[in-house]
């Protein structure tokens, strides 16, 4: 027997050929059965335990698998449904508790039939939630979506009502918890708990603290735990990621009571937190009454011994050792270095684990075929992951496996080999960064100067109009994509029908009467990606994808080295678009912290000076992009507040190098070029400052979900620029009516002055078709000639 045990926190649930994604989109087009998707759930979920077991591991996680995301998974376990997503009851006479009307198969645990709409959930009500479909099939607005703590992930966010109420309504995470149990794996159910569960979500009425939800949702948690002890789970994990972030007072009082009334039941508990270190909750996450506490040790393994210190002796501790959130591969001598004294200290109470969930990071190294081999030995990926964790397990042995001291021998030599790599150093980025002024991020003259020149030269209306830069990603350019991919489509036709596509997207904006077009970003798999390609100091892989929201992937690339621009990136594109139209047509770049914050990256220096070598690459293809004879050229900077560290304290740091690199990106240029940003996913309120520290001439920000507030806080702070606020969203298929955009405007109006206002989209269109883009575009633009002669009439 092992004295020391290892598991995981979560596996990718998309699969190593993203079978899930492809099962999903097939049955909502309604080419796939319900049973053929469970199927394929299944044998994922299958495939994904086993290679877990025979990499050696002793606890499996099972809870991880999701149809969407786990918190949306969560919500329906607990029948936390909003009903305009529930499966009606309708009253026919049905025996009272069945549910013969709604459709559900699962027995239900109340005597009595529930009141009104249906509680008992099905796949198809998850997916309602997800996609925004009411029962009856009409459009109903899908729940939120936002970002998962600092991830690109996103999770669906749990909508709470003063008078709501909690009970078990799904039982899929009991049921695939059998399931395991039952192909005869030792497992570990993972569940996300009720403080952060309660955190994540949002209040959908005034004056209500959506903590005063506690009592009401202990209950069903608790019936929670009873169902998968009876299922014959021993432990259960249950994640409190919050504990790392800044609480308030009353959050964090509320963790003693709420796991003193979750224990005593017939599992142990493992508290798991991630992302950080506890911090200030330091002393009431190792208080609580459960059975163990899961650390990020990658993170922060500043916490550690700080912790075992404190932790109260009959507790397991199980140390986040390998990085969940990054493909690096462990450097396993110092690795075991560090659990050494910690297995001295705690002995079989020390188990292993990746840092959090390996939800993060692509499946499998092995079948990456195109990756150099030096580089490709310094990584690893979930399956490598789950390898290392055993093989620590097995170093800290007193006589290790000869398996053990060669996966040792491999790791020393990957770490030699990329510390001495000629591929990652490169001395004329680190002179180039050495010789950095601070002029050079400083526009040549202020907002006031450079606007009335880019004005005189532009000639824009009032309520200019504009979109975010992609347009439809059809499956003709897909298609024409994996074509040339696979060397079906030679560069020259395969170029060809990128520039048709963009040629379309000049039309048909022409025809919309845009003011200031884009080129759609045909040519662009995805905006990060596409330039990770292109970059020196960046790999990309064939097969890393990494789930971000419900069926959609990406590839994140990998940034191994010092960042340098070898050519021009986007001018023939963009020369090419400017060509078909007189009117500007805007350049269009990702900014250096979203191409640093949408990568995986580099973890042996910091990400500032990362941040800033990417920034000098830009700043190249900025100029020559002006050069080129593009007047307006957009840096999207959508991770700017995804980037923004999870404690308050280190915010300040964070944005000055964060500020600087786009600054440094954007200033090479004249007074007369326009530099616009956009943003996207809300609440940058707290960072409203920052955001004009930009200085960019004009933003466009996503406004729709909270718009007063944002534009209030813009308001506040006088933000100086030109801004577009988001008029409609772009996450849902709906056209939006001309008069609710001419309303958000002029509410925009009454906060900021009417000169300073754009009016576009909240976010790119590539998720959308042309249909119901040109329906929406065609408002859009109604709109803005509405609002023009609506001003002039008052003036
Ligand atoms: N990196 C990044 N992060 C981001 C965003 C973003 O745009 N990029 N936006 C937000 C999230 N929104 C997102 C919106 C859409 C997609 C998305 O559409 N992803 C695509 C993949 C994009 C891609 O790389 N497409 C490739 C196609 C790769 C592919 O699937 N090829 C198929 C065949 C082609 C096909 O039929 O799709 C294959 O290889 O088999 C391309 O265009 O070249 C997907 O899941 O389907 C992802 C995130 C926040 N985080
Ligand atoms: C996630 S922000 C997207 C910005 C990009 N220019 C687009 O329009 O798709
Ligand atoms: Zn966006």
């Amino acid at each position: 027997m092992h004295p020391i045990l290892t598991h995981n926190l979560g596996f990718p649930r998309i699969g190593a050929d993203r079978e899930l994604k492809r099962a999903l989109e097939a049955y909502w087009r309604g080419d796939l059965s319900k049973e053929a998707l469970e199927d394929t759930g299944r044998t994922l979920r299958r495939r994904h335990w086993q290679q877990q077991a025979d990499a050696g591991l002793s606890w499996i996680p099972t809870g991880d698998f999701a149809w969407y995301d786990q918190v949306l998974t969560l919500s329906a376990t607990l029948g936390n449904v909003p009903v305009r997503h529930r499966a009606e009851a309708r009253n026919t006479g049905a025996e009272p508790g069945s549910h013969s009307e709604c459709g559900c198969s699962e027995p239900i645990d109340a005597p009595e039939a529930p009141e009104g709409p249906c509680r008992q959930v099905d796949l198809d009500t998850l997916f309602r939630m997800a996609r925004g479909r009411a029962p009856t099939g009409a459009a109903s607005s899908a729940c939120e979506m936002t970002k998962w703590f600092d991830t690109n992930y996103h999770y669906l966010v749990p909508e709470f009502h003063p008078d709501q109420t909690f009970e078990l309504s799904y039982r899929q995470i009991i049921d695939e918890t059998r399931e395991a149990i039952a192909l005869g794996h030792q497992v570990k159910p993972v569940i996300l708990g009720p403080l952060s569960y309660l955190w994540l979500g949002k209040e959908k009425a005034d004056n209500f603290d959506r903590l005063s939800l506690l009592e009401a949702l202990l209950p069903a948690y608790q019936q929670l735990l009873d169902a998968l002890a009876d299922a014959g789970a021993k432990w259960v994990q249950i994640d409190e990621p919050i504990l790392v972030l800044d609480l308030p007072a009353a959050w964090q009082q509320a963790f003693e009571p709420t796991y003193h009334r979750l224990q005593n039941r017939a599992v142990k508990l493992l508290l798991a937190t991630y992302f950080g270190a506890l911090g200030e909750n330091l002393s009431t996450a190792v208080q609580l009454p459960v059975a163990g506490l899961h650390i990020d040790a990658v993170r922060a393994p500043e916490q550690l011994l700080n912790v075992v210190d404190r932790l109260p002796v009959h507790k397991v501790l199980s140390v986040g050792i390998i990085d969940g959130r990054n493909i690096w591969r462990t450097d396993l001598r110092a690795a075991r270095e560090t659990l050494a004294e910690l297995a001295e200290r705690l002995g079989e109470r020390l188990w292993l684990a990746p840092s959090c969930s390996l939800l993060h990071v692509p499946v499998d190294l092995k079948r990456e075929q195109a990756l150099e081999p030096e580089l490709k030995s310094w990584l690893a990926f979930a399956l490598q992951k789950v390898d290392e964790v055993v093989a620590l397990e097995q170093l800290l042995a007193p006589e290790p496996a000869p398996s053990a001291l060669a996966a040792l021998e491999a790791s020393d030599q990957s770490v030699r080999s990329r510390r001495e790599s000629r591929r990652v150093h490169n001395p004329a980025v680190q002179e180039r960064l050495s010789a950095i002024s601070p002029t050079d991020s400083q526009r040549q003259s202020r907002f006031a100067q450079r606007s009335a020149k880019q004005q005189a030269l532009l000639q824009l209306p009032e309520f200019p109009t504009t979109t975010i830069g992609s347009f439809p990603q059809t499956d003709d350019i897909r298609q024409a994509r994996r074509a040339y991919k696979q060397g079906q489509l030679s560069e020259v036709e395969y170029r060809n029908r990128m520039r048709q596509a963009i040629a379309d997207a000049i039309v048909r904006q022409e025809q919309l009467g845009l003011d200031v077009l884009v080129h759609g970003e045909a040519e662009r798999n995805d905006m990060v990606e596409y330039f990770g390609e292109q970059l020196d100091g960046y790999a990309f892989t064939q097969f890393g994808w990494v789930q971000s929201y419900g069926s959609r992937c990406v590839k994140p690339p990998i940034i191994y080295g010092d960042v340098a621009r070898p050519r021009a990136m986007t001018t023939q594109w963009a020369r090419y678009a400017q060509s078909l139209s007189r009117r500007p047509v805007k350049g269009m770049l990702t900014g250096p912290i979203t191409m640093l914050f949408w990568s995986f990256v580099r973890n042996d220096q910091p990400r500032s000076v990362t941040a800033r070598q990417i920034a000098l690459a830009l700043r190249d293809e900025v100029k020559d992009l002006e050069t080129s004879g593009i007047q307006i050229i957009q840096i999207d900077e959508p991770a700017l507040r995804e980037g923004l560290p999870l404690k308050r304290k280190d915010w300040g740091e964070y944005l000055d190098w964060a500020v600087e690199a786009f600054r440094l990106s954007a200033s090479g240029v004249n007074d007369e070029t326009q530099i616009h940003t956009h943003m996207c996913y809300s609440e940058f309120n707290d960072i409203i400052d920052a955001i004009a520290a930009l200085d960019a001439d004009v933003i466009t920000i996503e406004t729709s979900r909270s718009q007063g507030e944002l534009l209030d806080a813009f308001e506040q702070f006088s933000y100086p620029n030109d801004i577009g606020p988001g008029v409609y969203d772009i996450h849902s298929p709906n056209v939006p009516p001309v008069e609710a955009m001419v309303t958000l405007m002029e509410q925009a109006a009454q906060r900021l002055p009417k000169e300073r206002l754009w009016v576009n989209p909240d976010c790119g269109l590539k998720t959308r078709g042309w249909v119901e883009t040109e329906a929406a575009l065609a408002n859009m633009v109604s709109a803005a000639r509405r609002l023009r002669e609506r001003s002039s009439d008052a003036a």
